[in-house]
């Protein structure tokens, strides 16, 4: 194992990148979802990821962190390309990452300590006193009520159960977090209280978040950049700003819509 320090990767402008992705190449099939996609993520930014229904954001997403396969291009998370790592080096990128899939997927059958327990138990060597003092400042890290902590998914609220499975994408003091689509199926105060819950989170733990979002609001409210994918690739990225001047067709009808000008309006 290559246990030597790694010089952290740079955007021209001196940016720490933390992903880079250069020439992805994605498919199923005789299917070619994406080809030829670069995308870098910086560090401590809340990037917010767009694209039509079905262009491929989750499988973008996945393909990051290993759960499908690519047919070309690199991969490079923290300075390391992701096909180089023997199962230990992996490990240890992984438990620097936490994930929270888009419908929440908690084990139904845990509570919700339990499930913010998981990844404990899998890369921690610890007490069980230490694991439920661990998983209890998680669950208050999120906002919820200590006694949230015994109940079962299927007694909690959708904001409830997106705030558990963050607790649970929190566990191991994460430095990237991935989030697909979590205000989906919230009402909108759920969905702005979710928001503010991950800008605070990213302030005051210097995360970076990779956010799957179709959520006007949470694009304008917390995201400092933004990255469009269309036709297998990213086709504009930039601030709000930027994707309000593209020339895109896509990008134009997303920023410019009936609901995009209603959320600029508030
Ligand atoms: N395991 C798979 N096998 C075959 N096709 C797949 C697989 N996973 C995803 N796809 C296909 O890849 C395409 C992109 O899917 P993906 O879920 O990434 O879209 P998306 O941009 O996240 O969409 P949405 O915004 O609706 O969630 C879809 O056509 C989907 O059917």
């Amino acid at each position: 194992m290559d246990d030597a320090p790694h010089t952290p990767l740079r955007s021209a402008d001196e940016r720490e990148v933390v992903i880079r992705v250069r020439g992805l190449e994605v498919g199923f099939g005789e299917r070619t979802i994406m080809k030829g996609l670069d995308l870098d993520v910086y560090r401590g930014e809340i990037l917010g990821f767009v694209g039509a229904s079905g262009t491929g954001k989750s499988v973008l997403t996945r393909a990051i962190l290993g759960l499908v396969p690519k047919r070309a291009g690199t991969i490079e998370v923290f300075g390391e390309d992701l096909d180089g790592l023997n199962p230990a080096s992996r490990r240890a990128i992984e438990r620097r990452w936490g994930v929270l899939f888009q419908h929440g997927a908690l084990f139904s059958s845990l509570t919700v300590k339990q499930n913010v327990q998981v990844p404990m138990r899998e890369y921690l060597d610890m007490s069980d006193r230490l694991l439920e003092e661990l998983a209890m400042l998680k669950i208050e890290m999120v906002g919820l009520s200590p006694d949230a902590a015994d109940k079962y998914p299927s007694d909690l609220s959708g904001g409830m159960i997106k705030r558990a499975a963050l607790a649970r994408a929190l566990a191991l003091d994460p430095e990237i977090v991935f989030l697909d689509e979590p205000t989906s199926g919230l009402d909108p105060i759920g969905a702005g209280d979710f928001d503010d819950l991950i800008a605070t989170l990213q302030k005051t733990l210097g995360l970076t978040v990779f956010m799957v979002t179709h959520d006007l609001d949470s694009l304008h409210s917390v995201c400092d950049r933004i990255a469009a994918l269309g036709e297998g690739r990213i086709i504009a990225s930039g601030t709000i700003e930027d994707m309000l001047a593209s020339d895109h067709p896509w990008v134009k009808a997303y920023f410019h819509g009936k609901r995009a000008r209603a959320v600029m309006a508030e």
